[in-house]
């Protein structure tokens, strides 16, 4: 009999175009997703050494990082005020046109977060390696595919030759067990998880998420999931395949159509850790332990639930992590003790890839429905993650909900989630966000 493998031995293998001794392999990429930021020296790339894509049906692009989110700015790409994004944008619709790719720009409906694209649009597909040069790359692989970010160096190197040089990974399964209480979601559980492993605790490996929490989360919960797997340090997240991955497939325009489906399907539905499959590491958690989780700190790991007070570092053992925490705390300006509930924000976001597809906006739309922004808060926006998303959202009134209870409703993009636009912090601003990073002067300076 063969031996047990795990989802993703079976992506690995299936795309190895060539092997090493010391394990280094080549490996064949099937989707490349493009943006503005870390293409435009790939491209140049390309044209000085006089090559050209290789695969360019393979690759999607579209802007998000620096593209402005209200509409009286980007009604054409000359109203980008910012001179540097207005050239990287114009410069990636110039190089897809050059190099006959795929392009979604400013006016496309399909325009928002690569990450929210790609699976609307069906360009990610289990079993699938997907590369983007992003980190957030790894959402994708609740898809059942093998997703990960690169560099800027590695763009080019795929778009000229559909392959990437990569060392092996060691595998960590993360299994959580029961059901999640009342009131938490995927993100709590990311956060939990993250809390348990710490900022580094998956470095190196490729972690598998799965349990029976993981077959009750929709494909957007999933998402979040993968996403926020490289917080804790691992390039890859996984999910295996099962119904609610091929539901979510069906008749997207990517996706195999007609009698290509049934084949795909039954394929895909190969594409499971078996059972008996080796892991590294595995890490069990226990859903009725979760709690709804936000950061206090500046690293994704810095973590309490709602319930709890701000930590004190003289509890901390670990002279390295207390400094942090210390650090951490300055930069925040809270003290510990301070209860979770009782800090004052400034601002709100809620968008990014990790938080903005039609899933999380139904459920912030349902909370805040009747509400109003308080008045101590000096603006809170909600931004979809794409044209189809803020389309989908506006034919369910969602939009309507949030602008009555005081949210700007915005366009497409990575806004808030990191300061390469125009939505930012002030210096010494507090914000409450459902984005995945809160690094020092990730969202502004100082803020
Ligand atoms: C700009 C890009 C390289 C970066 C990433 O790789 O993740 C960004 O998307 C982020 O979230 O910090
Ligand atoms: S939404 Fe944020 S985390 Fe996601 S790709 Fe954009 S900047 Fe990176």
């Amino acid at each position: 009999m063969d031996r047990p493998s795990s989802l993703f031995d079976k992506l690995w293998q299936s795309h190895v175009v060539h092997q090493d001794e010391d394990g280094t392999t080549l490996l064949y990429i099937d989707r490349h997703l493009v943006y503005e930021v870390t293409s435009p020296q790939a491209f140049e790339g390309l044209r000085l050494n006089g090559r050209s894509p290789r695969r360019p049906e393979t690759v999607i692009a579209t802007v998000d990082h620096n593209v402005p989110t209200t509409t009286k700015e980007r009604h054409s790409t000359d109203s980008i005020p910012d001179i540097l994004s207005r050239q990287q944008v114009k410069q990636l619709e110039k190089n897809c046109k050059e190099f006959n790719i795929n392009f979604f720009g400013l006016g496309s409906r399909n325009q928002g977060i690569i990450h929210v694209i790609g699976p609307e649009l069906g360009g990610t597909l289990p079993g699938m390696t997907v590369v983007a040069g992003d980190s957030h790359t790894s959402t994708h692989g609740a898809f059942g595919a093998l997703a990960f970010g690169v560099g800027t160096s590695d763009v080019e190197h795929v778009l000229a030759t559909q392959c990437l040089a990569m060392k092996p990974m060691k595998q960590m399964l993360v299994k959580i067990e029961g059901t999640l209480p009342f009131n938490t979601s995927a993100k709590d559980l990311i956060l939990t998880v993250i809390q348990r492993l710490g900022a580094g605790g998956g470095a190196g490996y490729a972690i598998e998420f799965d349990g029976p929490v993981i077959r009750q989360l929709s494909m957007e919960g999933r998402m979040t999931i993968c996403n926020m797997a490289i917080e804790a340090g691992a390039r890859v997240g996984l999910v295996s395949v099962d119904e609610k991955t091929i539901d979510y497939l069906r008749n997207r325009p990517y996706a195999p159509q007609k009698r290509y489906w049934d084949a795909a399907v039954t394929r895909w539905q190969s594409l499971v850790s078996d059972p008996e499959a080796h892991f590294d590491k595995t890490l069990v958690i226990e859903a009725s332990t979760i709690r709804p989780m936000v950061t206090w700190g500046t690293s994704p790991d810095m973590v309490s639930s709602v319930d709890d007070v701000v930590p004190d570092p003289d509890d901390e053992v670990n002279p390295v992590k207390r400094e942090g925490m210390r650090r951490a705390l300055e930069y925040m300006k809270l003290l510990p003790g301070t209860p979770i509930r009782s800090i004052q924000i400034d601002k709100v976001f809620i968008g990014s890839c990790t938080n903005s597809r039609i899933e999380d906006l139904r459920a912030a739309a349902a909370i805040v429905a009747g509400k109003s922004v308080s008045p101590t808060v000096r603006q809170a926006l909600v931004v979809p993650g794409s044209g189809l998303v803020k389309e989908q959202a506006e034919a369910e009134g969602l939009d309507l909900i949030f602008k009555k209870s005081g949210f700007e409703w915005r366009e497409p993009g990575c806004s808030m989630c990191l300061g390469m636009n125009d939505d930012r912090l002030a210096p010494g601003e507090r914000c409450a966000s459902t984005s995945n990073r809160n690094f020092e002067g990730r969202q502004g300076t100082g803020g």
